[in-house]
C-alpha cells in the first residue's frame, strides 16, 4: 500500500465520508452555509456549498494538504524546480503570463526575457496581419487563416478564440485544422482564396503527424493555386519548441515562434501557440487573458489553503473520486460561447492526472483523474442530466455561468440562469418518496399506481455541484478561469504524488500506428499481429468487409 492511504488523516477521511448527514440537512442546520462556503477572488466567484461536506470535511481534506506539503510543491513549481521528474523539466506555464519585470530564473536565463520577446514578435505580426501591411503573394491582405495543431496546439486557440468571439476584430476569419482525417482540411480549405489565407502551423514538438500532414496537405494545395515555393514564407507561419525541425520543413527562420520544454502542450494557450487568439481579439485583449491568468498565479500561490479556490475545488473533487468512488466530473457551461469548455478541461485535466504510478515508481492503491466530460446549459438538461439526477452513478457537477450576457436579448438570459440554479437546487435536495406521492395526491391514478409512479419519481439528491459565477466573460475573466481549473488539476496531481505533467501513455498508440502504417502501405504483412489486428489491416486493405 502507498503512504497516501496508510496516512491517518487519509482514513479518517474513509471514516468520515460515511457519517455525513445528507446536504438537505447540512443546509436547514446552517443558514449561513453559502456565506460560509463560498469564495471570490480574481473577478470569479466559487459557491461550493452545495457539497458532501462539513467543517469537520473540509478541515480533514486541508489537513491533507497540508501533511502533502501542498504548499511547498506550489512553490516549487512557481519556482521553477524540476517537478516534471520522467522529462528532467521545470513547469513555468505561469511564467508565460507574468509580468514583464518580473524575474524568473532557469537554468541561469530570466526566461520572463524570452517570453516577453516573444510576446513582442507576436504583437508585431499581429498587428502587420490585422492591420493590412502583410500582404499574400499577389499583393492582397490576409482574410483567412487556418491553425494547424491538435490536443494543446488545437484545443486553446480553438476553444479560447470561441470564448471570446464578442473580442474579435473582425478583420479575419479563423478555421481549426487538427483530426489527421482528409475530410477536416478538404471541406476547410474548400472556400478559401490562397492569396488572402494564412496558415499557422502549431506544434510544440514539430513531430505530430496529423500536424505535419495537415500542413503538407495545405502546402500543397497552396502551390497548386499557382503560388510558388518562394510564396510560401507569405503564407505560412509556426509555433514550435522546434525551430530546427520547423526550419527544414520549409518555414522561413522569420516566421517561426518559440516555445519552451518547460510548457506542457496542455498548458501552452498562454505561449505563441495562442497566436491564433490573438490574430482574432488583437494583443490588447491577449494580454487581458494572460492577465487574468497572472491574476489567478497569484491567488493560488499566496492565499492560505482554506481560503484557495484552485485547492477547494481540487480537494472537494479528490474527496468524491477516492472517498465516494466517482469515476468522472461533469463540467456544463451555461453559457454559449463558453460551449468548448468542457473539452478543454477534459484534456487538461485526464492528460495530466491519467496516471497510475507515483513520481517514485509506485503503482498507486487509489483513484487518480476522473474522467471530465460535459457540455454548454441547457442543453445537458435535455440529454444527460437525467442519468445525473437518477443515474446509479455519482458525478459531481461544476455549474459556469455569467451573471450578464453579451447578448441581453428579451428574457434569455433570465430563463438560463433560473435554470442553472434550480438545476444545482434539484441535485441537492432532490425530491423524497414522500413529496412524489403528495404530487400525485390529485392524480386520477390509483393508489397502487400512485405508489409505483412516486417510486420512479424519488431522486436522492445529495448530488454535488459547484457554481462558479462572473460578472461577464471576458479576456481577463477566461484568463482567471482557465488558470483555476490548471491549478485544481495539479492540487490533485500534487496529493495523488503522480507526475501530471508527463504523458507517456500516448506513446505506445502513436507507436504501433506508425507500424500499422506500414503493413497498410507497405507489402509488410500482419501475419504475426494478433488476429483482430491482422484482419483489420486486410480489410483496409481489401477497402471493403
Ligand atoms: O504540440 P505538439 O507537439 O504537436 O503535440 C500536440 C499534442 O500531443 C500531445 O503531446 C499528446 O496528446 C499533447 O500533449 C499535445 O498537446
Amino acid at each position: 500500500m502507498t503512504e497516501l492511504t496508510q496516512q491517518a488523516t487519509w482514513q479518517a477521511l474513509a471514516q468520515h465520508s460515511k457519517a455525513l448527514p445528507h446536504m438537505r440537512e447540512l443546509f436547514s442546520t446552517e443558514p449561513h452555509r453559502f456565506d460560509n462556503m463560498s469564495a471570490q477572488a480574481c473577478g470569479l466567484l466559487l459557491d461550493y456549498s452545495k457539497n458532501r461536506a462539513s467543517n469537520e470535511t473540509l478541515s480533514l481534506l486541508f489537513k491533507l494538504a497540508k501533511e502533502s506539503q501542498l504548499e511547498s510543491k506550489i512553490k516549487a513549481m512557481f519556482a521553477g524546480d524540476i517537478i516534471n521528474n520522467t522529462e528532467q523539466r521545470a513547469v513555468l506555464h505561469t511564467a508565460l503570463r507574468a509580468p514583464a519585470d518580473q524575474v524568473i530564473n532557469l537554468d541561469g536565463n530570466n526566461i520572463v526575457a524570452e517570453v516577453q520577446q516573444t510576446l513582442a514578435k507576436m504583437g508585431e505580426f499581429v498587428n502587420s496581419v490585422t492591420s493590412g501591411d502583410w500582404l499574400g503573394y499577389t499583393g492582397k491582405t490576409i482574410t483567412d487563416v487556418v491553425s494547424i495543431g491538435i490536443g494543446g496546439s488545437f484545443l486553446g486557440p480553438k476553444i479560447v478564440s470561441q470564448a471570446l468571439r464578442p473580442y474579435w476584430t473582425g478583420k479575419l476569419n479563423c478555421h481549426f485544422v487538427a483530426n489527421v482525417d482528409g475530410t477536416s482540411i478538404t471541406e476547410k480549405l474548400k472556400n478559401l482564396d490562397p492569396q488572402t489565407t494564412l496558415f499557422v502551423m502549431s506544434s510544440k514538438s514539430f513531430g505530430t503527424q496529423e500536424t505535419l500532414t495537415n500542413t503538407l496537405t495545405a502546402k500543397d494545395w497552396f502551390l497548386k493555386q499557382g503560388a510558388t515555393q518562394a510564396d510560401v514564407a507569405k503564407h505560412f507561419v509556426a509555433v514550435s519548441s522546434n525551430v530546427e525541425k520547423a526550419t527544414e520543413f520549409g518555414i522561413d527562420a522569420n516566421n517561426i515562434f518559440p516555445m519552451w520544454d518547460w510548457v506542457g502542450g496542455r498548458y501552452s494557450l498562454w505561449s505563441a501557440i495562442g497566436l491564433p487568439i490573438a490574430l482574432l481579439i488583437g494583443m490588447d485583449n491577449f494580454r487581458e487573458l494572460l492577465a487574468g491568468a497572472h491574476a489567478m498565479d497569484e491567488h493560488f500561490a499566496n492565499t492560505p489553503l482554506e481560503n484557495n479556490m484552485p485547492v477547494i475545488m481540487g480537494l472537494l473533487s479528490l474527496w468524491y473520486g477516492n472517498f465516494f468512488n466517482a469515476q468522472s466530473h461533469v463540467v456544463l457551461t451555461y453559457d454559449h460561447y463558453l460551449r468548448g469548455l468542457p473539452a478543454y478541461f477534459q484534456q487538461l485535466d485526464m492528460e495530466s492526472n491519467g496516471k497510475s504510478v507515483t513520481l517514485n515508481g509506485t503503482d498507486v492503491d487509489y483513484s487518480t483523474g476522473p474522467i471530465i466530460w460535459g457540455g454548454e446549459g441547457t442543453n445537458g438538461q435535455h440529454a444527460y442530466h437525467q442519468l445525473l439526477h437518477q443515474g446509479t452513478a455519482l458525478i459531481p457537477a461544476d455549474f459556469i455561468m455569467p451573471l450578464n450576457s453579451h447578448n441581453p436579448v428579451g428574457e434569455h438570459h433570465v430563463q438560463l440562469a433560473s435554470n442553472c440554479f434550480g438545476q444545482t437546487q434539484a441535485l441537492m435536495q432532490g425530491r423524497t418518496f414522500e413529496e412524489a406521492l403528495a404530487e400525485l395526491e390529485s392524480s386520477q391514478l390509483s393508489d397502487e399506481q400512485k405508489q409505483l409512479i412516486a417510486k420512479h419519481k424519488v431522486m436522492p439528491g445529495n448530488k454535488p455541484s459547484n457554481t462558479i459565477l462572473m460578472d461577464k466573460l471576458t479576456p481577463s475573466t477566461l484568463g482567471s478561469l482557465i488558470a483555476l481549473y490548471e491549478h485544481r488539476t495539479f492540487v490533485q496531481g500534487a496529493i495523488w504524488q503522480i507526475n501530471s505533467f508527463d504523458q507517456w501513455g500516448v506513446e505506445l498508440g502513436k507507436q504501433l500506428g506508425n507500424d500499422v502504417l506500414d503493413r497498410l502501405t507497405a507489402d509488410k504483412n500482419a501475419d504475426e499481429l494478433d488476429s483482430s489486428s491482422n484482419s483489420l489491416i486486410n480489410l483496409f486493405r481489401q477497402g471493403k468487409i
